[in-house]
């Protein structure tokens, strides 16, 4: 038996008016996806449990097997593990965003205004390359970095601090993708003593060290946005995962652009297969994806595959690109590797699942049940759904499940 896990990360939304109070997925053109609803069994799954904020570290987790209520000890220190930055002790681990400040009315000025006095314009820096953002790291570092906080570039928009001592472990920071538009100072970091202070001056300082530097000054001559600020949150220290293999005597790979997924494969003690060209966005090389996929399940049982791009649409607020996503989705992803597993001299199971919802309307994500299908290519347990979206895998025979227990469904019930 094969298994295939493909994640459409935030891919669940909600009725959209221009789509006719239709959802992305019921909207799209996905008729692989529809096919693997016929002809398989469909239910919702909690990927979020309760008492956690609806983020894709907690969310993947899950959908990998593992208990975020037993394993989470923050998101970072997930990516750290990706970036080869590895944690000691009370080394401390902060998800660094490069983003875009400006004004109110959401245009940026050429000279301010200051973080202090300004609005979050993009939580991504305007999607900046890993290139470009690469050079603006190390400007921070060379200027903010010291004995204590060191930082370390990443992919895109996502780049590392590592804090030493635990410094504002208990800091309250806010994911800057859940504030877009918003004033910044109503979402600095809140805490008991100086650490706050500290992490805040790091950020306003960074913008006298970004805003004239010279990949942002080619980024407006280009019409882009600048990533003229860092931003802290989704801080943690060193995780500990027991070995995928070990809980299901199962062999795996991951393939994903982000380092979060990544990292949460590395700590699994999965396989992590760079696929070149891989984004995080709709540019991404999606054939080059599936043609990884293929490969790994040559020598592993299972292989998870993590599309970014619905989610950075759905924070976008742009329905039609999220559309383009799940469609691209289908016919690049779901479509090449449900040929595979029906050509596959073994039976295989294909489970197709968002991490969270990340609806264009909230431009964030929200902790509600995903919908997720499992097909079987032996075709012997059809449910009667007939198409894959939020409202008809409620009718599926799976009914409700905790995500966690998801891998298991797929191994034990090799024969239902
Ligand atoms: O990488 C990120 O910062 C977030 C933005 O939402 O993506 P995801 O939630 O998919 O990890």
């Amino acid at each position: 038996m094969k298994y295939i896990v493909i994640i459409g990360d935030g891919m669940a939304d909600l009725p959209i008016t221009e789509l006719g109070g239709k959802t992305i997925l019921q909207a799209a053109n996905k008729p692989n996806m529809d096919y693997m609803a016929e002809h398989g069994r469909s239910g919702l799954a909690v990927t979020v449990p309760e008492g956690f904020s609806p983020g894709s570290d907690v969310a993947n987790m899950s959908i990998f097997g593992y208990d975020p209520a037993v394993y989470y000890t923050g998101r970072s220190p997930l990516e750290a593990l990706s970036m080869g930055v590895s944690l000691q002790g009370n080394d401390l681990a902060f998800r660094t965003n490069l983003i875009t400040i400006g004004n109110a009315d959401g245009t940026v000025g050429a000279d301010g205004p200051v973080l202090n006095d300004a609005y979050i314009i993009d939580y991504s820096g305007g999607h900046i390359t890993s290139e470009e953002a690469e050079e603006l790291i190390k400007a921070v570092d060379k200027e903010l970095g010291n004995s204590r906080f060191k930082f370390y570039p990443g992919i895109s928009y996502r780049h590392l601090l590592v804090a030493q001592d635990n410094y504002g472990k208990e800091l309250m920071f806010t994911p800057p993708h859940d504030i877009t538009g918003k004033k910044a100072s109503d979402y600095f970091p809140k805490g008991d003593g100086d650490a706050a202070q500290v992490y805040l001056d790091m950020m306003a300082a960074s913008y006298a060290v970004l805003k004239d530097h010279p990949v942002n000054r080619k980024r407006v001559a280009e019409g882009k946005l600048p990533a003229n600020c860092i931003w802290f949150w989704g801080q943690g220290n060193a995780p500990k995962f027991e070995l995928f293999e070990k809980i299901h005597h199962k062999t795996g790979a991951v393939i994903s652009a982000v380092d979060l997924l990544k990292g949460i494969g590395i700590c699994a003690g999965l396989d992590v297969i760079e696929v070149e060209g891989a984004t995080g966005f709709l540019d991404t090389n999606y054939m080059g994806k599936a043609d990884a996929a293929i490969d790994a399940l040559k020598t592993k049982d299972f292989v998870f595959v993590h599309i970014e791009a619905p989610d950075e649409c759905g924070h976008i607020g742009d329905y039609q690109k999220k559309m383009q996503a799940v469609v691209d989705l289908d016919s690049k992803i779901v479509a090449p590797l449900l040929e595979y597993a029906k050509s596959l001299n073994e039976p295989c199971r294909i489970l197709v699942m968002p991490d969270h919802p990340t609806p264009v309307a909230l431009k964030t994500h929200t902790s509600d049940p995903i919908p997720f299908v499992l097909y079987d290519t032996r075709e012997i347990n059809a449910d009667g759904v007939l198409v894959y979206d939020e409202y008809s895998a409620r009718n599926g025979s799976l009914g409700e499940i905790y995500a966690p227990d998801l891998v298991s469904l797929m191994i034990d019930s090799e024969n239902e």
